[in-house]
């Protein structure tokens, strides 16, 4: 296996707090496989996996190469294993004793960058902030990966923020959206910014309305406790929709600097026209499932979930209007829309052009079908564009059809495997690149939205609409946008 040791990837202690739990089993570990696997990693980083579980470093390494062995999407690669493991230091410790970190020091690299990776409730990233400064583990190239949710809203989420502002800089902090490491999402900026079709044609000008599905077949997979707390609307609107609006909305950055875009991002955010209770219902829809079928087969509704509160109005479909008033977008509504056990995972954006000033085949066609581009994020990644083209033949002059140039990325880039987004990011921090990380204003200034919508739902006492599963969510929010003269893709 190759190791690069270019100096741009440097070495690195990764500290993985709670490394026995889901997070780090399902996603992190797999991901600094793969890195390694790529040839990604220096050959002097290594993963130290803290949990509050004792166990001999034999048991903690078969333990992640029983968890490779469940959530690796391909068979274990037994040469990458062999140096993998090579890589793995187990250390226990309550997180929260500041004695239980003394053995720590003498286990870091003092040459190699720390990333702490706090997989694990945010209600102890106070105590591990100040554990870590007492046992003065904390230096200027110290970072730190957090994981969503940041809080439950702005206030909750300020504590949080405030509490690892205690220990750490702005700049050594790294908030996680996984929707920012997906390539998809990622090649989103370079189709705006790298192509003079779209970002000469990317405003209230040219388009006409733009919606972004994030449809997902499963429900809450065991995570009632969690979920039940948050809704649709805390767990994938407040971060990763809005996170993708921004990208398709903001100005061009100055640079690709992390602060160049975050800044961007942020004056989108601000932009937002605030939904509350004078306009809640007109903009918004949200739904719970009940029982139904998906893909031939009977599934719970959400109150028959394992763990389920017979009497919960806690949202697992969202959707709604967002209007962005600033001078690119006046007038162009954005249409979001995101649900637990839809029909089938599918996640797109679709950027509805207007239609020409003037119908020339008016006499044919009454109204000419716009222009689409549509990006689609999961699965089937790719980037489409409807359009209007004659067809061939002597008969007829007018004879249009709507076509469409079709981009799969698997068809195209044959050879490239599509990383897992939690590789990207782990690799990006590892380099100390903030970009694709989520600066501390954009996340309160997604909750200051989205806590108005929130409270507005909650004074309503309106229960979310019933919607079987299996299918694309309440009625009423196709009349959310049919009432616009416009309708959802499916
Ligand atoms: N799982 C997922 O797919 C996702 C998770 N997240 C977020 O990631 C974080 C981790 O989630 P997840 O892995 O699912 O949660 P888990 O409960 O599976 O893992 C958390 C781990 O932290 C450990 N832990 C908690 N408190 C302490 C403590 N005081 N001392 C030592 N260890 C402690 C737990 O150990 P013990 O078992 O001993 O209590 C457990 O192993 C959460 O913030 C979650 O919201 C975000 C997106 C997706
Ligand atoms: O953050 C979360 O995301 C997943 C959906 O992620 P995807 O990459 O599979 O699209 C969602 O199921 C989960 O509830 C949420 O916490």
């Amino acid at each position: 296996m190759a190791v690069k040791s270019d100096s741009s990837v440097q070495s690195c202690d990764f500290v993985l707090f709670g490394t026995l739990g889901d997070l780090a089993r399902r996603k992190l570990l797999p991901a600094m496989y793969q890195l390694d696997k790529a040839g990604l990693l220096h050959a002097d980083t290594r993963i130290l996996g803290i949990a509050r579980k004792g166990m001999p470093q034999e048991e903690y390494v078969a333990a992640v190469k029983e968890a490779l062995s469940t959530f690796l999407k391909e068979p274990l690669d037994e040469g990458t294993w062999t140096d993998f493991q090579q890589r793995l230091t187990f250390y226990s410790t309550d997180f929260t004793d500041p004695a239980g970190y003394a053995g720590l020091k003498e286990v870091l690299n003092p040459n190699s960058v720390m990333v702490n990776y706090f997989a694990t409730p945010p209600s102890i990233y106070g105590d591990i902030g100040r554990c870590l400064q007492e046992n003065d583990l904390i230096q200027p190239n110290t970072r730190v990966v957090l994981e969503k949710p940041i809080g439950h809203d702005l206030a909750s989420s300020q504590v949080i923020n405030d509490q690892v502002a205690a220990y750490f800089e702005e700049s050594q902090i790294y908030r996680i959206d996984h929707y920012l490491g997906k390539e998809t999402v990622q090649n989103l900026v370079a189709l705006r910014f790298a192509n003079s079709l779209f970002a000469s044609k990317w405003d209230n000008r040219t388009i006409d309305h733009v919606q972004i599905t994030v449809a997902e077949e499963v429900g809450i997979e065991g995570r009632w406790g969690y979920f039940d707390k948050a809704g649709q609307m805390r767990d994938m609107i407040q971060n990763h929709l809005l996170q993708v609006l921004c990208l398709v909305a903001m100005d061009p950055p100055v640079n690709l600097n992390a602060d160049s875009i975050r800044d961007e991002k942020v004056k989108v955010l601000k932009s937002l026209r605030p939904i509350n209770q004078d306009n809640v219902f007109e903009n918004t829809v949200r739904g719970q499932y009940t029982g139904g079928f998906l893909k031939g087969n009977t599934v719970p509704g959400y109150l028959d979930e394992e763990g389920a509160n017979l009497d919960s109005d806690t949202e697992t479909f969202v959707a709604m209007r967002v209007d962005i008033d600033n001078w690119r977008w006046a007038g162009v509504p954005f249409y979001l829309r995101s649900g637990k056990r839809m029909p089938t995972k599918h996640s797109e954006i679709v950027v509805h052009f207007k239609n020409p000033p003037h119908n020339l085949y008016r006499d044919h066609y009454r109204q000419l079908p716009a222009n689409k581009l549509t990006i689609r994020l999961q699965p089937h990644e790719g980037v489409e564009i409807q359009m209007m083209n004659k067809v061939p033949g002597l008969d007829s002059s007018t004879r249009l059809q709507t076509t469409k140039l079709d981009l799969s990325f698997s068809d195209t880039f044959k050879n490239e495997r599509i990383a897992d987004a939690y590789e990207r990011l782990l690799l990006e921090c590892m380099l100390g690149n903030q970009a694709l990380f989520v600066r501390r204003d954009e996340v309160e200034q997604a909750w200051t939205w989205c806590d108005s919508i929130i409270n507005a739902w909650e004074n309503s006492n309106e229960p979310p609409k019933s919607y079987p599963a299996g299918s694309w969510g309440p009625v009423a929010s196709v009349a959310l946008i049919t009432r616009d003269n416009r309708a959802w893709e499916e």
